[in-house]
């Protein structure tokens, strides 16, 4: 197994860089770098120096002895002054050693999950975190990398396990009078675990929100003030606004943080019948991410006919509230006025719907989950053809749990490995 080492601290300057070094030789290299070894889970300040006995920085020494450490192996953390130059020497000097190497991205964590000091699931909630930009996101991913989607996969691995041996208890009996009926067991353990990853799958389309952001679209009649409002809320000029209708063609994406939620705001083409071309495609377009967004503000005056039509939780306003006299549920992206309120309630609606998150939380958790699902319905539907099919229910059970133990990484996933850790930075 080859030691490995990388920086850990993002490139640059920085007041402090981290360089850590994992695996059999971590502690011998710390002792030729910095002399004697702090006890285990102790930090000390030392001389580093090179092969040469030059002296690269004085830096503090941190150890890890395995299995307790973040990859389980022995580990070594120096925390430099963060410098590039004391940053290259140190990686000069570490990659002198025989069977010592940089890490490749992500290898640290790839090490953690093989010594199983985390779970596949726990790698995503880790790489989530280190992408994570608002405290929604934030709050999702310590969620997962806590490891209780393991512990969930656990119980439900456990009931559909008891299901199991008790259609092949029963299996066992076939010749003779069968002792007991199974089935009312055997039903009440499918039907708990079936209602609990159907409600987690409801929970994943949400989670992929808070992930990737909830897209919110502004959309009404040309010259409504769509573009103005979008530049309020941004606080900044991201579209073109002028009193000529029909201004805004493509579709204007904004991202931004609203109260810890990661949303993308979008600018659309006034909807109206267009003779130009090239604005009836950006009222096209409008009409179709609106369509697609998870909520939309609607500037509209009263009684004004659109060519979308609110969904039930759609946000509808009076637009140009500065110049009406009734401005009650009006906005005005020129003068500010509602604005606020508006955020407020944009942020009210989405936090609501994204309470309804659970543990599994990406595209991979949903497909595994609705594959346990499925395999469950085929046992329930093969169950009513009586006890000479136990068997067979019993075999489809196994499929079931084999779908969820892919969702910790229990059974060979090593293709799916590459495609997580890819996404993972160099030192992590
Ligand atoms: N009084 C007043 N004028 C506004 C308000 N919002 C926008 N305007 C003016 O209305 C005109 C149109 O504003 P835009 O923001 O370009 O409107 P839009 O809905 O994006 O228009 P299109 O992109 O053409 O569909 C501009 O002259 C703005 O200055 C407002 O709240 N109050
Ligand atoms: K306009
Ligand atoms: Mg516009």
């Amino acid at each position: 197994m080859d030691t490995i080492f990388a920086q850990a601290s993002a490139p640059g300057r920085a007041g402090v860089a981290v360089i850590r070094i994992s695996g059999p030789q971590a502690f011998a290299i710390a002792h030729k770098i910095s002399g004697k070894q702090p006890e285990g889970r102790t930090s000390v300040l030392r001389n580093l120096q090179n092969a040469a006995g030059e002296v690269i920085d004085q830096a503090l020494v941190l150890s890890f002895p395995g299995p307790n450490s973040f990859t389980g192996e022995d580990v070594i953390e120096f925390q430099l002054h963060g410098s590039i130059a004391v940053v290259r020497a140190m990686l000069a000097t570490l990659s002198e050693f025989p069977d010592t190497r940089i890490a490749e991205a992500g290898e640290f964590t790839r090490r953690a999950l093989e010594n199983e000091k985390l779970d596949l699931a726990q790698v995503e909630g880790l790489a989530d975190l280190i992408e994570a930009e608002t405290e929604a996101q934030r709050k999702q991913a310590v969620r997962v990398l806590s490891g209780h989607l393991g512990a969930r996969v656990e119980d439900w691995r456990k009931d559909l396990i008891r299901a199991a041996a008790l259609l092949e208890a029963t299996i066992d009996f076939a010749d003779e009078e069968v002792p007991i009926d199974v089935t009312p067991e055997v039903n009440d353990l499918l039907t708990k675990v079936g209602a609990e990853l159907k409600a987690e799958i409801r929970g994943t389309h949400v989670a992929e929100r808070v992930r990737s952001g909830f897209e919110v679209a502004i959309i009404g009649p040309p010259n409504a003030g769509k573009s103005t409002l979008l530049n309020a809320l941004a606080g900044r000029d991201a579209a073109i606004t002028s009193e000529l209708a029909g201004t805004t063609r493509d579709v204007i994406e904004v991202r931004m943080d609203l109260g810890g939620l990661p949303v993308t705001l979008l600018d659309t083409a006034g909807l109206r019948d267009s003779e130009d071309q090239i604005e009836a495609i950006g009222i096209e377009r409008a009409i179709e991410r609106s369509k697609l967004a998870d909520l939309r503000v609607f500037l509209a005056a009263p009684g004004e006919s659109l060519m979308v039509s609110p969904e039930a939780e759609d946000i509808v306003l009076v637009p140009k509230a500065d110049l009406v006299s009734d401005s009650e549920n009006g906005v005005s992206g020129k003068t500010g006025q509602g604005v606020s309120d508006l955020i407020a309630r944009i942020q009210t609606t989405l936090s609501k719907r994204s309470s309804g998150v659970g543990l599994a939380t990406h595209e991979r958790h949903r497909v595994a989950l609705e594959q346990a699902v499925s395999c469950l319905a085929e046992v329930d539907a093969i169950l009513t053809r009586g006890p000479d099919f136990y068997d067979l229910a019993a075999e489809e059970l196994r499929f079931a749990i084999r779908a969820l133990e892919s969702l910790v990484g229990r059974i060979d996933v090593e293709n799916l490995l590459d495609e997580i850790f890819t996404s993972f930075c160099v030192g992590k």
